[in-house]
Parts: C-alpha cells; structure tokens; sequence
C-alpha cells in the first residue's frame, strides 16, 4: 500500500491570532479554520446556514473533493433547488477542529512558521471545541444568528452541541443520523480502528511523519471496519451477496480469489488513506466517543436544551445501527421535556447509516419542507 502523504494543498481558511481554549484546559493558538461558503449572504445577514461534517467529512459540501476529484459529498442535499437551496441560502461548512483539510490539526504546525506538525502530540479536543471553533468564523463573517445548523452523524453531534451552547444563535437545527452520546458499541467500533493504526509498523508511535510513512495499512484497516458500520445486511447483500470477485472458482482458498465484498472493503480503505490522515482520526474518533451532552448537564438532556426557541428536526434512518431510530425518539422526549420546538422524522430505508449520503428522496422533502416552514417564520423572504 501506498506510503505517501497525501500533499498538503492551499485551502480557503480563516486565521485566529488569540486561538482557541479547549476543554482540557490547552490554548491552541493561532486557530485556523478551513471552510467554503456557496450562496449570499443576504443584506440582514439572516439567511446564513452552517453544515457540519461527518468524521471523515471536510469544507466541500457541494463542490467536488480537490484530492479525489469525487463528487459532493452531500451534492445530492446542498446546492442550487436543493433542499438546503444556496438560490436561498447562504451555505457555510468548515472542516472541523483536528480535521486534515485545513483547518488546524495534528497536521498543523505547532508553532507559526515552524517545520514540527503537532502529530499525535495534538490536544484532546471535544465536540464543542469544534463548535466553539466554528462559532469564532461564524462570528468573524458578522453572522448574529444561523438561519439554520444541519449536519448528520458526527455533524448532527455539533448540530446538538450549537444548539445547547449558542441557542439564541441558532434559529433552527437540524441534527440527522446521530445521538446524544456515543454508545459503548460505537466506542468499541472506534476503539478496534485505532488499535488497528497501532499495530500498524508504520505508525511509529504516532511520529510517522518524521519517519516519512504513513500507517496506511492500519488506516485502511479501520476504515474497512468502520466502513461495514455505515451500511446495513441488507445494503452489503443487494450489494455483493455471496459473488466472488473475478470469478466462480468453487475451490476454497485462503489469498487469491475473494469474494466482492472483501474486495470492495480494501478498495473503500486504500482509497481512504489517499485522503485522510491517521492522527487526525485518532483525534477526531476520541471527540466522539466523549460527546455525552446529558452528562454535561447533571445526567439530564432535557437541562442540555431547557428554555430554547430553537426549532429542531430530528431525523433517523430505520436501518442505522449505529445511531438507532431509539436514540433519536429520546432525544425527542427530552426536547418535548424541555418544551422546545421538535418533528422528529424515521426515514424508511435499508442502507444504514450512511443513508444520510444518499439520494434519499423522503429525507431530502422532509428537509426542504421543514427548512422552508423554518425560512418563513424567521420571516426570510
Ligand atoms: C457527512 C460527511 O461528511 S461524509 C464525507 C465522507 N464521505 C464518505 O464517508 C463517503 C464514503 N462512503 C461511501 O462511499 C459509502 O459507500 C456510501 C454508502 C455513502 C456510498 O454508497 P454508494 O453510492 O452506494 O457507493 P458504494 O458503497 O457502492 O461504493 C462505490 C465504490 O465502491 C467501488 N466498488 C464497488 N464494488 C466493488 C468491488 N467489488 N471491488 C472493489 N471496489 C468496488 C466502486 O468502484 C466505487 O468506488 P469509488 O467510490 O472509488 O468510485
Ligand atoms: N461515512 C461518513 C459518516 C460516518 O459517520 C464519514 O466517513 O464521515
């Protein structure tokens, strides 16, 4: 497997000289945070909607990966007459705090100038320190308050996190795909992966760059693991069933022929070395498994969003089990508890969890709908 950095390419980033403090108690100074805007901003500067990614997600929601040259990763939601509809709306999406698309990172240099990157040396960040993160470029662009914040998975974290941090900035929220907490069998998915970069020869101790390797061959392995996470039985069986790949020997063998699905899996890790860097994986996993929004306020979550106007749309998918219809419905009676606005909407599908990616139409018109309800009573014409 390729032993290659990805290159390091110029991003559109916001620079913030004061840093940012984070929950463990580190300054991290100066903040840089990458991110790509579509739309306009309107003359009220009301229209603005913040999109946040997914763990392995970055800045370029509706324009195609500068690395990978791939799609949109969520083109089939973010664009022009989509539902989250940049004609209207003023689309904001940066990569998050400890991410490896610009903003700063374990591949970030420690000190201004220097040639030393943080490495596995990078603090311990949380969830909000990526939203405080955010909140500082929101801020920098003179935005008072979101329109709306939308964002599934690890991004539906900081949907949550926005909307219990920042209510009064936050008009409506969107979290799809995600919980309140990560669960001790998505801990444990995560825990496999890293471990998997440990063992990995390359990884040396996580100062693999002085070394000029990358761990790839336990990157991709965690990226396979975490990758059969996003789908479903039923999407692998459509997909693959028992096909060999190559072939119809009947001839059990141990290498050689193997069946489509093992060959989907290495192809689905080798193309995430070429894109994703181990440390910042290591760093971003640990964010979530220590996002636990009720623990943050005395066990209840109902506390986490008491007295907000923020209006909420939950939505769940029902072949997710990672972030299971059931976490999203507490996560509604603990809104409802709260006496906050909230729809709560299962999307029937069996994909899995990234359904959230796909072209779904039933999540896509549950969204336009809500968003453009949302549009008219912010009074955005
Ligand atoms: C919210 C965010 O921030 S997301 C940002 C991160 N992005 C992602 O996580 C997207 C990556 N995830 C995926 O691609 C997921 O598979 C999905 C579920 C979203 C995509 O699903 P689908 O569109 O159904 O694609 P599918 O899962 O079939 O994968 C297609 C790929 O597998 C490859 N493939 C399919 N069958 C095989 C096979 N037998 N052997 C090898 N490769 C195969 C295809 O060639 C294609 O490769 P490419 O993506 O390099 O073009
Ligand atoms: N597949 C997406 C969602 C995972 O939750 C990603 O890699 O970010």
């Amino acid at each position: 497997m390729d032993q290659t950095p990805f290159p390091e390419i110029p991003h559109r980033h916001e620079a913030f000289a004061d840093g940012l403090l984070l929950d463990c108690g580190i300054r991290i100074a100066p903040l840089a945070i990458a991110y790509r805007t579509y739309g306009t901003l309107n003359a009220a500067r009301t229209n603005a909607v913040l999109v946040c990614h997914a763990l392995t997600g970055d800045q370029y929601v509706a324009e195609p990966h500068p690395l990978t040259g791939k799609p949109a990763w969520w083109g089939t939601l973010v664009g022009p007459g989509k539902p989250v509809d940049t004609d209207r709306y003023f689309v904001i999406c940066s990569n998050v705090l400890g991410g490896c698309m610009g903003s700063t990172g374990p591949r970030s240099e420690r000190t201004p100038g220097g040639s030393d990157a943080w490495g596995i040396e990078f603090p311990p960040i949380t969830v909000q320190d990526m939203v405080r993160a955010q909140k500082k470029l929101v801020d920098s662009l003179q935005i008072t308050r979101l329109f709306a914040v939308v964002g599934g998975s690890m991004g539906g974290m900081q949907v949550l996190a926005w909307a219990s941090m920042f209510p009064d900035a936050v008009f409506a929220a969107v979290p799809v795909a995600t919980a309140p907490y990560h669960s001790a069998q998505n801990i444990a998915f995560h825990e496999v992966g890293r471990q998997a970069i440990f063992a990995d020869p390359d990884f040396h101790d996580g100062f693999y760059a002085s070394h000029g390797v990358i761990p790839a061959r336990g990157l991709a392995v965690a990226r396979m693991t975490a990758h059969i996470t996003y789908l479903s039985e039923a999407a692998l069986t459509r997909k693959f069933g028992r096909r060999l790949q190559g072939g119809n020997a009947k001839t059990p063998v141990l290498f050689g022929e193997r069946f489509a699905v093992e060959s989907y899996l290495e192809h689905q890790g080798s193309s995430f070395v070429r894109r994703f860097d181990a440390n910042s994986y290591l760093c971003i996993t640990r964010a979530m498994d220590f996002f636990d929004l009720a623990a943050d306020h005395g066990g209840s979550l109902a506390t986490a969003f008491r007295g907000s106007k923020t209006r909420f749309l939950l939505v769940s998918f029902s072949s997710d089990w990672l972030f299971p219809t059931a976490e999203s419905r507490a996560m509604a009676r603990a809104l409802n508890q709260a006496a906050a606005n909230v729809s709560f909407v299962e999307i029937v599908s069996d994909k899995g969890h990234d359904a959230f990616l796909l072209d779904e139409p039933d999540f896509h018109r549950t969204v336009a709908g809500f968003l453009t309800g949302a549009a008219e009573a912010a009074g955005l014409s």
